[in-house]
Formats: structure tokens, sequence, C-alpha cells
């Protein structure tokens, strides 16, 4: 990574994002423009077909844009081919989503050290950062749970813990309190912005939850595709 890619989290530069063609002519998302610093954390709202999923996956180089830019760390995703886009959702990208997706059959603990063994070989460092994110979660004590054992926060605990394993830039969490109750949706985005804070990870928060938004270090309002 340059210097300069440590400086940048997410950045969406006229964004547009059309499905279909024709009478069936959808524009998702119209000239977005969107700024995440290293740290931040943006949440997302908007009614159901504003666009916030569309830019999710705009923002997590799984769809490419009609047209404008989108860089990641440093990295303009547009401009990078299909190897190098997968290279990047793979080690800048960590997802958090609406149900924490974990694997039935693995304990908390290697629900994280899974994402090592993907990349590779795990390491001792790889089981000294998984034991310290399952700290940093409130986790520990749990670490040998399976899912079905543990709650629903729990669980998204967990998620976050994983989705920060391979230290990325950017963090995008669709909906992550979806599961949960009032208390425990704003336990968890107190966490995710806890996490994005000390660790300088740009994260932006998807949600119709109006009643998590004051959590975030800013809200960014979208409606029939255009942010503002
Ligand atoms: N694959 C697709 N093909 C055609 N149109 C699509 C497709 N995906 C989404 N759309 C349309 O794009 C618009 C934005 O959808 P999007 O899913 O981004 O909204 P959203 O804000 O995430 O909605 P929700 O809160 O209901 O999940 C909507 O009009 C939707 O119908």
């Amino acid at each position: 990574m340059t210097a300069t890619a440590t400086r940048t989290g997410l950045t969406l530069s006229g964004v547009t994002l059309r499905y279909g063609a024709g009478d069936t002519l959808v524009t998702a998302l119209d000239d977005v423009d969107l700024t995440v610093e290293p740290g931040e954390v943006v949440a997302v709202a908007g009614p159901s077909g504003s666009g916030k999923s569309s830019l999710l996956a705009v923002a997590g180089a799984l769809i490419t844009p009609t047209e404008g830019t989108v860089a990641i760390g440093g990295t303009d995703v547009t401009a990078a081919g299909p190897a190098r886009r997968t290279e990047l959702r793979r080690t800048g990208i960590g997802y958090v989503f609406q149900a924490s997706n974990l694997l039935p059959s693995l304990t908390a603990r290697d629900q994280l050290l899974l994402v090592a063994h993907l990349a590779g070989r795990v390491t001792r460092e790889h089981r000294d950062r998984a034991a310290e994110l399952l700290d940093a979660v409130g986790m520990t004590a749990k670490a040998d749970r399976r899912p079905h054992e543990l709650s629903g926060g729990e669980r998204q605990r967990v998620g976050i813990a994983r989705a920060l394993m391979n230290r990325p830039a950017l963090l995008l969490a669709d909906e992550p309190t979806a599961a949960l109750d009032q208390q425990r949706g704003r336990d968890v985005v107190a966490l995710l912005a806890e996490q994005a804070h000390a660790r300088g990870t740009a994260t932006v928060l998807v949600t119709h939850d109006e009643g998590l938004l004051d959590r975030a270090d800013r809200v960014v309002r979208i409606r029939d595709g255009r942010m503002g």
C-alpha cells in the first residue's frame, strides 16, 4: 500500500448505476458523490427502494457502476480487472450482514480463523489477532461456542470481529441490526463505531432505523438514487 492508500477510505465520484434498458430502465444511483474517511462511520438512511443496497454493492466492488469511479483504500476499483477486484473484496473489505451468516458447525473463534485459513495458513499471528478481536467485541468467554449457543446480538458481535480479521480499509454493514431489538441494535452499532474509530476502518452502515443514526459520525440520506 502506498502512503496515499493509508489515508483514504472510500470515495465514490459521480456514481450512476442503471439496471435494465428501455422501458425497464431503473436509475438506482444517480450521480452520487460520497467520501468516507478512515475511522469514520457514515450511516446511509433512506426508504425502501431508494438505492441503499445498490450503493453497498457498488462500494463493495460487487457491481461496476454505469458511470463514475469507486476507490477503496486508494485503489480505483472501477479501473481494476476482475482478478484485482476479487482480491480487493477479499482483503480490503469486511462485510457485516443482516443476519450474522456464521457457519453453524464452527465455534466463534474458528469463524475468525476460517478467514485466515481460506487465505492460506493459520499462523500464531492469526490466532493472536482472533483472540484480540474476540476480546474487543466482548466474546472471549464464549469463544468456544457455536452460533446456536449464542444470542442474536452475540452472533452479530462475532460477525463484526470476523469482518475485521483481515484489517480491511473498508467495512460495509447492511442493516446489521435487522434481527435485533432496539437496545441490542444500538449496542451493535456502538460496537461498530468503537471498532471503526480504534482501527481506522472506514465504515458504511446502511439502516432504515432512525433510532440508530445518532451513533454514526455522519448521516447521509438517499432518495430515488440521489444523495442529499
Ligand atoms: N437487479 C435489479 N434489476 C433491476 N432493478 C433493480 C435491481 N436491483 C434493484 N433494482 C431497483 O433499483 C432501485 C434501488 O434498489 P435498492 O435495492 O438499491 O434499494 P434499497 O434502498 O436497498 O431498498 P430496501 O430498503 O427495500 O432494501 C429500486 O427501484 C429497485 O427496484
